[in-house]
């Protein structure tokens, strides 16, 4: 297993109530498996993962398990590196080793990995996504959804949270007023609100025709998101997968729409596993990136076109990003993401 460190530093840092991003640190993986090179990410991000620190560990460690044991009868020791690798305790270690297997096998399947996940999709050759608008004042908020509307998009997310409700809520009466009626407005509170303040904010951001309030309260409240589903505006669950176990979440009946981060919850292989049992329970998913470099970010695309008639999903993050790890085989056009379809993550996805 080859290990490599990477940094790549965002040209428009993401503001949230929850504080700013503005590089994402992380390593490479790259793992050979069935005849194939296959290739993945590890990018932790503080809060929602494991530290870099513990990331490098966790991937050393199975780097070693997988040296150990590569003599095994099936000529392969991944079997004893992804034990090494918990989806609850290394989510982002486990997600850049588990990408790496999946574009192998893929590849060594002839299948592009939407594709291997699930054949019956058919063909998918792109996804629709969402803008992720961040915060700011008013004026530069309504500039941005402008812009995004005018590239196409018709879904936009607007991080709230990090000033008052009356504020936030000018906000997105403002994004309303200049997109019309045609766009689907999202806002992510990152679990600014305790359940009072959450009450009036849904209040207010009906008004603006909101869809769905992600993550108003602290993750570990699933009782209090189950009652604010009464609102009339529909509640996602983000952060609330870091706390809690997904059975956990699915039992709570506190979430209409589940947020799927695959560098948070372990793995692309772990993200569609969810996708699909939430559907199940009638809860919907979206699939988003972390702010992940193109390994990643190619990866939950495959994940987003694995799910039949996925809603707009927050993977139109690149260009956030003033570098990356290699040129992008995912462009974003008229609101949604291409979706490569060659085999593994895609032809152009190597290291
Ligand atoms: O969902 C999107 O539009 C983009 C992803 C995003 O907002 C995000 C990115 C990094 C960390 C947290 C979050 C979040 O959804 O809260
Ligand atoms: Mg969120």
């Amino acid at each position: 297993m080859r290990i490599d460190p990477f940094t790549l530093e965002l040209a428009d840092p993401l503001v949230t109530a929850a504080g700013t991003i503005d590089a994402r640190e992380g390593f490479t993986v790259a793992y050979r498996h069935r005849g194939q090179r296959g290739v993945g990410e590890a990018t932790p991000l503080p809060g929602w993962t494991e530290s870099l620190e513990a990331c490098r560990e966790a991937l050393h460690r199975a780097a070693a398990a997988a040296d150990e044991n590569a003599s095994d009868s099936d000529g392969s020791g991944h079997g004893p590196a992804l034990l090494e690798l918990d989806a609850a305790e290394t989510p982002a270690a486990r997600h850049g080793f588990a990408t790496a297997l999946l574009d192998a096998d893929a590849r060594a399947d002839g299948v592009p990995l939407y594709r291997w996940f699930d054949a019956d999709v058919g063909t998918v050759s792109s996804v629709p996504v969402n803008a992720t608008i961040g915060d700011a004042p008013v004026e530069k908020t309504v500039e941005a959804a402008e812009a995004a509307v005018a590239d196409g998009f018709e879904a936009l997310k607007c991080k709230v949270g990090a000033r008052s409700v009356a504020e936030d809520a000018r906000r997105l009466r403002a994004v309303r007023e200049a997109v019309g009626e045609g766009v689907e407005l999202r806002a992510d509170a990152n679990a600014a609100y305790d359940r009072e303040t959450a009450r009036e904010a849904l209040e207010a951001f009906a008004s603006a025709g909101v869809s769905y309030v992600e993550q108003p309260l602290a993750a570990d409240d699933l009782a209090g998101h189950r009652e604010l589903r009464e609102m009339g505006v529909d509640i996602a669950l983000d952060e609330s997968l870091v706390e809690h176990d997904p059975q956990a979440i699915l039992d709570a009946d506190a979430a209409d729409v589940l947020i799927l981060k695959p560098m948070v919850l372990g793995g692309p292989d772990s993200a569609h596993a969810l996708a699909t049992r939430a559907r199940e329970r009638g809860i919907e998913p979206v699939v988003t990136t972390t702010i992940d470099g193109l390994i990643a970010r190619t990866a939950a695309v495959h994940v987003a076109a694995a799910i039949p008639d996925v809603r707009a999903c927050g993977l139109a993050t690149a260009d956030r990003l003033a570098e990356d790890l290699a040129p992008d085989p995912c462009p974003v056009a008229d609101g949604t993401i291409a979706v490569p379809q060659s085999p593994g993550l895609g032809r152009e996805v190597t290291l």
